[in-house]
């Protein structure tokens, strides 16, 4: 392989070497020599004869490397935004999904007062909850994860996007939380079926089993949150949940028989069943 190469000649050798493994072929060079050459997008088509340094040529060669051995584009490059903010990520939770905005979007229209108090349950990068507090500067939120790493990576997301106001705990669901009077409860819990084929395919391989995989066909821990959640919320308070899209008509039919109201799914991009919420009126025993 030669030492030298310009910026077109990289991204096409890029491309045939990950067009066999990688769905996302382009945007993956893409993605990876921006992050080599410290650039954005328009400068790699506005300077497709200028040539990459000896050093950095090496170092998109081992990155193409990665990627062609299945790893994460975002685990090589340490990063993934989400709601438009650059999050650090790594092996110990779920890189964010696009499709999780609809969670947030969804929170963000509910009718809550300005200082609302939300809990984010399994926060691993902290996407959710530094997502709304970027929006919404007085909500009280806090957001709990159960594995230590995740906490540790979701502090530095804290502090790397300067939303110090966030409390972040390490909890097992609810076990270190001591409010009871939320006004809204989030979370994208794992959910997928541990029998799941698609565990041995693409990034998810790479994720630990902890952010993905629950019991009873997915629905363990959604189940678990949607019944303990009613004993943290305040009377007129939400539940917002993220699951997979087979998941909704069971989730609803819980959260109507657990007492909750105005059961409604939200569709993601892909127009599949992605978040569903209901209201606690407060009024069943629980
Ligand atoms: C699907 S990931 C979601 C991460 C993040 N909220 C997001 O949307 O990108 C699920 C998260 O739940 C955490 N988790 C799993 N079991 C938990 C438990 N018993 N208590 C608290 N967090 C848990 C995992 O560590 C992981 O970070």
């Amino acid at each position: 392989m030669a030492d030298q190469s310009c910026i077109a000649e990289a991204l096409q050798w890029a491309y045939v070497q990950l067009a066999a493994s990688s769905e996302s072929a382009h945007l993956d060079a893409e993605v990876l020599l921006l992050y080599c050459l410290n650039k954005n997008r328009a400068y790699l088509y506005t300077w497709p004869e200028k040539a990459l340094s000896v050093e950095q040529w090496k170092r998109f060669q081992q990155m193409v490397q990665r990627r062609q051995q299945g790893v994460p584009v975002a685990h090589i490059v340490g990063e993934r935004e989400f709601w438009s903010l650059p999050f650090i990520v790594n092996d110990t939770t779920l890189i964010p999904r696009p499709d999780t905005e609809i969670l947030v979007e969804s929170a963000l229209n509910l009718p809550l007062e300005s200082n609302a108090k939300v809990l984010d349950l399994g926060t691993g990068t902290g996407a959710i909850a530094l997502a709304l507090a970027s929006e919404r500067a007085a909500w009280q939120i806090t957001a709990v994860d159960k594995v230590e790493d995740a906490v540790a990576l979701a502090k530095a997301n804290r502090t790397n996007l300067k939303l110090e106001q966030v409390e972040i705990l390490q909890s097992d669901w609810f076990s270190a939380v001591t409010s009871h009077d939320f006004d809204l409860i989030v979370s994208n819990p794992p959910y997928i079926d541990e029998a799941d084929e698609h565990l041995h395919q693409g990034d998810v391989r790479f994720e630990p089993q902890s952010a993905l995989t629950a019991a009873d066909e997915g629905f363990a821990d959604l189940y678990y949150i949607a019944k303990t959640a009613r004993d943290y919320l305040k009377p007129n308070g939400y539940i917002l949940l993220e699951h997979g899209f087979e998941q909704a008509v069971k989730l609803r039919a819980k959260l109507i028989e657990l007492g909750y109201q105005n059961v409604a799914t939200v569709r993601d991009f892909g127009s599949n069943d992605r978040c569903t919420m209901g209201k606690w009126m407060g009024l069943i025993g629980i």
